[in-house]
């Protein structure tokens, strides 16, 4: 194929490639000072240290004096929720390297202790109430109560440490304090339940892109907040039990209502009635039922006919349960799928409703629900929507977040940080897509993970990673598989929910609608962009089925070609290959899920599918996919970028050397406007080669650096190219 075509292929690879690299720079530094007992990060007086053209130079904190802190907690009623930072590993193991240099060289920074750049991950864990040990286990095995493993405090031995203090929220910051004492050596610092989940949901709705999101009749959207137009609003937690808050600003909120009828009432009884042995059970159940078994409708009473004076339809729920009043049935004579549908949609709607009129009272058109009763569970959140907006009549908004049950720990979290959520602007997170997410559902042949605990599991062990029994496990798994939704009776004329039959998807990598945020201090907004906040790289909305079909059929294409050559970046090894197929399943998985529900971890741009790719990557282990073509030659993005930046690259090869003088005369002899056009132009092209578009990975293979340059430069023409 040849690249001057200007193919479908080839103009949305550009348009791909436009996205994908914008995307990466919106991303801002800003100093996170810290206070309280717990280790505090400080980077006044921040400085990158040695030379300026160095790829990730280490940055000196002068006034650094511990390690980050690390953890956080919120212990409901029922679940613990966990909240952890991790540093990239591969910044740590820069640092430990560069430090054994300079003692090996005799050199030293006085007394100042120097940092790598405190990139890292935030984490989100859960586990039930009932099952503290296995939480703490989980906190022991990876040592978070001491900074993590990798923390120098677990590096010098275990030394039991009294005074370390870590925040935490929620009843059981109270109630299992003694235990964390016995267990870990550790104080837990109680943080006010209502304050962390203000702060969680502000955090959250300012600074991750696409955290909220309406769902109507099936239908998922995300929201763009406007950060100036944030309050007030409603925010209902539907933990075990349910609290509403008016919220008018950070650290500014007042309780304005609560009901005990909440997710413990729908499991408590849903258990109770059904027998469940879970609460993913007990949903999954509710998914084949049919409540107008149970459910007194308006029909029932009305002889089948609407009571359309009051404008409501013989399908309305007159009276939840009301059916089975009749004498002659027991419980066993019901089915517990409609036992759970029935009693679903009783608390849902009713919990809608109350936070309806909670927003009329205080006059909130915006309504968020957060709390892990809702577990991203689409009919639970449609009934939720369907109450807000029938009794508002469609003046009032039910929002969801993907965060939803980890507002409390991530406020807990924020309490470390003592200076406000000012200092944390959006973009600094960047969202990644949880590798075992395609293994919560679908079906998946491979050598997947046979239990989604088991990637939780095994990382408790310090040896074995979730990664190597993937690639040991030589067994096919099979998700639940999707069920058709039966025909079912509804509230207020909500008669046939879209949203029922979806597949519920297993939720015990606690990594159910949400990926881990990256924290990328290392990266700057753009400074050019007229509104950072709002900008939106990813034109090519892959909601749209027919792009994503299109793409899903470029990448799959391009997956042997890329295995190959990760393959070959580590050497070609058995080990290698292993790892080649795994990441080749994991990623084809990915797809597929993506495929069935495009918005499963949020919005979802090309970008984002790209991004994706190479976090599967490096998820198993290949640092570098591209690393031997770097090294044998050089990219056309090298010197082109470079010719931009400046030093954005290592010069390691002679080519490029020698034809960046012929590629910056040209640039010199252009008038400024044309030097702009074809620094971005140049920039654009070279990003398909980057990306492995199908024509440049051709010419790669056929020509020489310089053949490619100057094709680059002369036939690459783009279709913009021709209009001017
Ligand atoms: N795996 C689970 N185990 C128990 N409850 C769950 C689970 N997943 C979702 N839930 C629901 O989430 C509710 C708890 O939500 P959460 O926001 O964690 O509140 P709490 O802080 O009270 O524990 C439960 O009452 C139940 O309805
Ligand atoms: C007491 C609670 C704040 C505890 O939070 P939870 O563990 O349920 O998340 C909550 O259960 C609640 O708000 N219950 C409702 C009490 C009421 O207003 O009637």
């Amino acid at each position: 194929m040849a690249a001057t075509d200007g193919n479908k292929d080839e103009v949305l690879k550009e348009e791909g490639i436009k996205k994908s690299e914008e995307e990466t720079a919106p991303t801002t530094s800003s100093p996170m000072h810290r206070s309280g007992s717990r280790p505090q990060l400080d980077l006044s007086g921040a400085a990158i240290q040695g030379n300026f053209e160095e790829r990730n130079p280490t940055i000196l904190l002068p006034n650094q004096s511990d390690d980050i802190s690390h953890l956080a907690l919120d212990i409901g009623g029922s679940l613990i929720k966990l909240v952890y930072f991790s540093r990239h590993e591969e910044h740590v193991s820069e640092y430990r390297r560069r430090k054994s240099n300079k003692k090996r060289f005799g050199f030293t920074n006085g007394n100042r202790r120097s940092y790598p750049i405190l990139g890292g991950r935030l984490h989100f864990v859960k586990f039930e109430s009932g099952k503290l040990d296995e939480c703490i286990n989980f906190i022991s095995s990876k040592q978070l109560h001491r900074g993590g493993i990798d923390s120098p405090s677990w590096r010098s031995g275990p030394q039991p440490d009294r005074n370390t203090i870590i925040k935490a929220t929620g009843g059981g910051a109270y109630k299992f304090a003694d235990v964390f004492r016995e267990r870990l050596g550790v104080s837990l610092d109680k943080e006010d339940e209502m304050d962390c989940l203000v702060a969680g949901a502000n955090f959250l709705l300012k600074a991750i892109r696409h955290e909220a999101f309406t769902h109507m009749e099936g239908q998922k959207e995300f929201v763009q907040i406007d950060h100036n137009d944030l309050y007030p609003y409603l925010l209902v937690n539907i933990g075990s039990g349910v609290s509403m808050i008016k919220v008018d600003g950070d650290g500014k909120f007042q309780r304005v209502s609560g009901t005990n009828v909440g997710g413990g009432t729908y499991w408590g009884l849903g258990r109770l009635l059904t027998k469940c042995k879970s609460f993913d059970e007990l949903l999954e159940l509710s998914q084949r039922g049919d409540n107008s078994n149970i459910d007194m409708l308006v029909g029932d009473i009305y002889g089948g006919l609407d009571y359309s004076k009051i404008g409501l339809s013989a399908s309305t729920i007159a009276s939840s349960f009301g059916k089975t009043i009749s004498e002659t049935k027991e419980l066993s004579d019901y089915r517990p799928e409609d036992i759970s549908l029935s009693l679903l949609r009783m608390i849902s709607y009713n919990i809608g409703q109350i936070a309806y009129l909670n927003a009329l009272r205080y006059g909130l058109k915006r309504i968020f629900f957060g709390g892990f009763f809702i577990r991203g569970h689409a009919y639970t959140m449609d009934t939720i929507s369907f109450a807000v907006h029938f009794w508002s009549k469609g003046q009032a908004q039910a929002m969801f977040l993907r965060h939803e049950g980890f507002l409390g720990a991530i406020g807990a979290f924020m309490s470390y940080e003592k200076h406000g959520l000012d200092d944390l602007l959006a973009h600094q997170f960047v969202e990644r897509f949880p590798m075992g997410a395609p293994y919560v559902g679908g079906k998946i042949h491979g050598p997947p993970l046979g239990d989604l605990n088991e990637k939780a599991r095994s990382s408790y062990s310090l040896n074995i990673s979730w990664m190597e029994k993937f690639v040991q496990k030589g067994t096919e798994i099979t998700a639940p598989v999707p069920m058709a939704p039966p025909g079912t009776t509804g509230v207020g004329g909500f008669e046939r929910p879209s949203s029922k039959g979806e597949t519920l998807r297993s939720d015990a990598s606690a990594a159910l609608n949400i990926g881990v945020l990256h924290l990328v201090p290392s990266l700057e907004v753009f400074p050019l962009l007229a509104d950072p906040k709002n900008y939106e790289p990813n034109t090519i909305d892959l909601s749209d089925h027919g792009e994503l079909e299109y793409w899903f059929t470029v990448l799959s294409g391009h997956l042997p070609d890329l295995v190959d050559k990760a393959v070959a970046s580590e050497g070609g090894t058995d080990d290698a290959k292993r790892r080649g197929d795994a990441f080749a399943h994991a990623f084809s998985a990915h797809l597929a899920r993506l495929m069935e529900e495009p918005a499963a971890y949020g919005k979802l741009g090309l970008a984002n599918l790209l991004e994706m790719r190479e976090e599967c990557l490096r998820e198993f282990q290949f640092v570098d996919a591209y690393i031997t073509i770097k090294q044998s030659t050089v990219s056309v993005q090298q010197y082109l970028c470079t010719a931009i930046c400046g030093n954005a690259f290592t010069w390691e090869n002679e080519a490029s050397l020698a034809v960046l003088p012929d590629l910056l005369m040209e640039l010199d002899s252009m008038d400024e406007e044309g030097r702009l056009h074809a620094l971005i132009e140049g920039v654009l092209a070279a990003n398909i080669f980057d990306w492995g578009s199908r024509a440049c990975v051709d010419l790669y293979h056929e020509g020489t650096i310089i053949e490619i340059y100057r094709m680059s430069r002369k036939k690459m023409q783009r279709p913009w190219r021709a209009s001017r």
